[in-house]
């Protein structure tokens, strides 16, 4: 990992379980000088995930955004949700490792957290490596390839 981003525009989407830990991570992104851009919602008002899930990709696929970070209770729906659609590799990240080799192997757009499984301090610490890290490359491309043509079968 390097100290450089390698994103700056990150969308950011979260349900009412997210919603606080969403405001955290906006404010430290803005901290470090990326732009974040704010996907909903827009209050702990009960939410369905699926919905922020589209509306936050759409940023990445119209490339509005270089990325995206999603949050619901678990971070499981939410990611499940974004994986459904064409051309978002969304990620749940719980720990250091994964989150850097779903960059390096993967050339995962989307990191999406459980707010109600990690804390603050540790979604600051896998964003931050999520965002500094480039994807590999070589043989990890045709595996990227690969799942790319699964979408289209
Ligand atoms: O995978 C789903 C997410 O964890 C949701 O945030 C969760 O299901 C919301 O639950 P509730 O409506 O009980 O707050």
């Amino acid at each position: 990992m390097t100290n450089e981003f390698v994103f700056s525009r990150i969308a950011v989407g979260s349900d009412h379980a997210g919603f606080q830990l969403k405001n955290q991570l906006i404010q430290w992104l803005s901290d470090q000088g990326l732009t974040p851009i704010d996907c909903g919602c827009y209050s702990e008002e009960s939410v369905d995930y699926p919905n922020i899930a589209e509306a936050t990709c759409e940023k990445v696929l119209s490339k509005e955004a270089d990325c995206a970070l999603l949050i619901c209770g678990t971070g499981i729906g939410i990611s499940i949700a974004a994986n459904k659609i064409d051309g978002i590799r969304a990620a749940l990240c719980t720990d250091c490792f994964s989150t850097k080799y779903t960059r390096l192997h993967n050339d995962a757009n989307v990191i999406c957290f459980g707010a109600r499984v990690i804390a603050g301090g540790l979604a600051e610490e896998l964003l931050s490596i999520f965002l500094k890290t480039p994807f590999e490359g070589g043989r990890h491309q045709r595996r990227v390839d690969l799942i790319t043509a699964l979408e289209q079968k």
